[in-house]
Order: C-alpha cells, then sequence, then structure tokens
C-alpha cells in the first residue's frame, strides 16, 4: 500500500504546500525545477540525511555544513554561507535547501532571503517543532547579541518537505521541545491538541498532532504573513520564552522556554481578569504531564523584564502579550504593570 502523504496547503502571494509523510526526497525535485544547482545547509547530526537530499535533488548540490543548534543562527555562519554561494557562481533560480531543526531552517531561510535579494528555499525538516512550527510560514531569521531572531525577514519557501521518519532518530528531549509549540496551538486555537498531547509516544497520535499543528499555523499565515496582526498569536508564551533563552545564552531549548512562557502568558491572562483560574491552571498540568518544565529562577525576573523590552511585539516603551480569552481565544494585553507582570511571574519563579 501507498504510504499517505497528507498536503496541507499555505496560501498568499506566493502559495506553497506542506507535505507530512514518510520517504519524501522524491518530492524534491518538483520544487527546486528550473535550477542548475543547490546548496544544502545542515549540521553534523543530520549528515547522512542532507546527502540522501543532496542525491534526491539529480542537479549538482553543494554541501555546506553549518555549527549545530543555535550556534549555527549567528550572522558570522550566514556570512560564511553567502561566501560558499559567491564561490558556486549561485544565480536566482538556484535554490537553498535546509536540513534539520528549526535552526538550521531559520538559518537556511535567511541565506535564502538575503542572497541576491532572494532565492527559492526548501526547508526539509527533521525535528518535531521543525515540522509544526520552524518551517512554516517564512519567518527567517539569525540571533545577535540583543536578542532572538532580531535579524530576519519573511521569507516563505517554495515548499516544505516534514518526513516522519527522521523523527525515529530526534533526541526524545527534542522532541519534547516540539511538543510545546504543539500545545501552544492547543491553547490558541484547537484544544483537541492538549486531549492528545499526553499520548504522543504513540506515532498515530503524533501524526495527528503534527498535522493539528501545522493546520493552525498554516490557517494563520496565509492570511498574515508579516504579522500584522492575527500572526501575533502563533508568539504565545515567546515573550517571557525568547528572554529566558537570550538569559541561557541559547543553550535552553526554545520549546522549553516557551514551556515556561506559556505558564506565565496563562498566569496574565488570569491576573488581568480575562482567563479563568481553571484555564490558566490547565497549562501547568498539560506541560508538567508530558515533562516540559514550568517554573525558572526567581532572582531573574528584573533581566527577563529588561530582556522583553526588544520583543517584537513592543511597540516604544509598551509591553504587549499575546494572553487568551479562554480556551482558544487569544487576544492582546497591552502595556501591563509591572506589578501585574511581577505576580504572573511569581507563579513560574522558583
Ligand atoms: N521560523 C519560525 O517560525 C520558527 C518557529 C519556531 C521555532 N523557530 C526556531 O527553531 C529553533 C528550534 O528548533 P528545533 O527545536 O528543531 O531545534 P534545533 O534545530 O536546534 O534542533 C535540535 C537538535 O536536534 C537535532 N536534530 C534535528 N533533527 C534531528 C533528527 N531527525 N535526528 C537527530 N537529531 C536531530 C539537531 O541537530 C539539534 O541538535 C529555534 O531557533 C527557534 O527560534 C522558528
Ligand atoms: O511564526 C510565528 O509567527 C511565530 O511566532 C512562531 C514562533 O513559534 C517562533 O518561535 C517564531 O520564530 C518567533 O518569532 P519572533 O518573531 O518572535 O522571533
Ligand atoms: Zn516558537
Amino acid at each position: 500500500m501507498a504510504a499517505v502523504v497528507t498536503r496541507i496547503s499555505v496560501a498568499g502571494d506566493r502559495p506553497y504546500d506542506v507535505l507530512v509523510g514518510r520517504d519524501l526526497a522524491g518530492d524534491l525535485p518538483a520544487l527546486i525545477e528550473g535550477a542548475a544547482q543547490v546548496a544544502v545547509l545542515f549540521s553534523a547530526p543530520l549528515r547522512a540525511r542532507a546527502e540522501m537530499i543532496a542525491a534526491a535533488a539529480g542537479i549538482p548540490a553543494v554541501l555546506i555544513e553549518v555549527p549545530d543548534a543555535e550556534a549555527g543562527k549567528t550572522v558570522d555562519v550566514a556570512a560564511m554561507c553567502w561566501d560558499r554561494l559567491g564561490e558556486r557562481n549561485f544565480t536566482r533560480t538556484d535554490v537553498i535547501v535546509g536540513v534539520g531543526g528549526g535552526a538550521v531552517t531559520d538559518l537556511a531561510g535567511y541565506v535564502a532571503a538575503s542572497w541576491l535579494r532572494g532565492v527559492r528555499w526548501v526547508p526539509v525538516s527533521t525535528s518535531l517543532l521543525g515540522m509544526v512550527d520552524a518551517s512554516v510560514g517564512g519567518k527567517t531569521g539569525v540571533n545577535i547579541a540583543a536578542g532572538k531572531n532580531l535579524v530576519g525577514a519573511f521569507h516563505p519557501p517554495a515548499g516544505v518537505l516534514c518526513d516522519l521518519d527522521a523523527l525515529d532518530t530526534l533526541p526524545a528531549d527534542d522532541l519534547l521541545a516540539g511538543l510545546a509549540e504543539v500545545i501552544k496551538c492547543g491553547f490558541i486555537a484547537d484544544p483537541r491538541i492538549l486531549e492528545l498531547a499526553e499520548s504522543y509516544t504513540d506515532s498515530a497520535v503524533l501524526r495527528e498532532l503534527v498535522e493539528r499543528a501545522i493546520r493552525v499555523k498554516a490557517e494563520v499565515v496565509s492570511v498574515d504573513l508579516k504579522e500584522s496582526g492575527l500572526r501575533e498569536i502563533l508568539n504565545y508564551g515567546h515573550t517571557l520564552g525568547h528572554a529566558i533563552e537570550k538569559r541561557e545564552k541559547y543553550t535552553w531549548k526554545h520549546g522549553h522556554a516557551v514551556s515556561v512562557g506559556m505558564i506565565f502568558a496563562g498566569a496574565l491572562g488570569h491576573l488581568s481578569g480575562r482567563l479563568s483560574f481553571d484555564v490558566a491552571s490547565q497549562h501547568r498540568a498539560v506541560l508538567e504531564s508530558v515533562g516540559l518544565p514550568v517554573s525558572y529562577s526567581a532572582d531573574a525576573w528584573p533581566e527577563l523584564l529588561s530582556a522583553m523590552r526588544v520583543d517584537k511585539k513592543a511597540r516604544a516603551a509598551t509591553l504587549r502579550f499575546v494572553v487568551l480569552d479562554g480556551l482558544a481565544k487569544p487576544g492582546i494585553l497591552s502595556g501591563p504593570s509591572e506589578e501585574l507582570l511581577a505576580r504572573a511571574y511569581a507563579e513560574v519563579a522558583r
């Protein structure tokens, strides 16, 4: 029996499909049609898969190894990639392919967005987080000293390949990190996800979770690519999450930081009178039940508050947070007092 491939469409000026299935390398040639060569960006743990993808391209490929995880998401690494593309006379019809988790695909997308002011790119997602979030929606970028993802571009891919086989080798902690973004989709849009999340180790349930989360993201970015409104809901838990990542010098996994950030956002929703105690408490229950972190150092608060000021949702000195008015009812809380923020942080402080 042929393996089932699910195709989830993303609309917009440059529509594309996200393919979820197994053994998807054969779908790459259609996405790179017209290219004379591809550049395949990858980090060491994904070398074998990157070589397999390069061979499947069927045209000359340059393999570019980058440092793993957040160490690869820097301006210096992007500059190294630009140099490699220059050496190969990479033109506007050529294509960049990112094989890896969200860090490699964010970098690959940014290199594609900036090379010759924009060439085609294809994320071949190998982590849960990459499949359900990073590879969909065209947010690309790198980190700088001032904070997470502060340099980047909106540059939608030509298509996305999510090969579920890759998840077999993904370390358990990285699977968990991806689950945080899946659970985020449960709180902001699809509460059925919250019921399914506890049995995510069952491969059929995992596939359903992947597809449900991609659909949530695809629907949002289809109508608001550049985050002028609705797309902000995908940032649930990220205002504090990104501040934690920065404070930890990017040694904490993104999903783990977002997990703590969601507990904080749930508390903020409740303490501002918008969210019931029950739904706020459900955040801790769900995230704790799967094994994600739900607390962070009490002493860190002043540093975190300062780091949150460069959040992309902030407007001048006004901090803005995604909160819930109920399950699947996201909204914006603008300019909460420092006293309210500190009370919400007390809910995660240890
Ligand atoms: N662009 C977006 O919209 C968006 C959305 C969410 C997150 N992100 C970004 O994504 C990044 C996090 O992504 P992530 O959780 O995938 O982390 P990651 O890319 O750092 O990957 C985590 C680890 O898993 C390894 N790995 C990945 N796939 C593997 C596989 N199949 N087998 C074995 N090892 C594998 C990687 O080499 C790495 O060591 C963050 O930088 C975050 O900011 C971007
Ligand atoms: O796609 C989005 O929009 C998101 O906010 C998804 C987030 O999960 C993701 O981590 C994103 O990279 C955060 O974006 P940023 O603009 O806050 O850096
Ligand atoms: Zn995220």
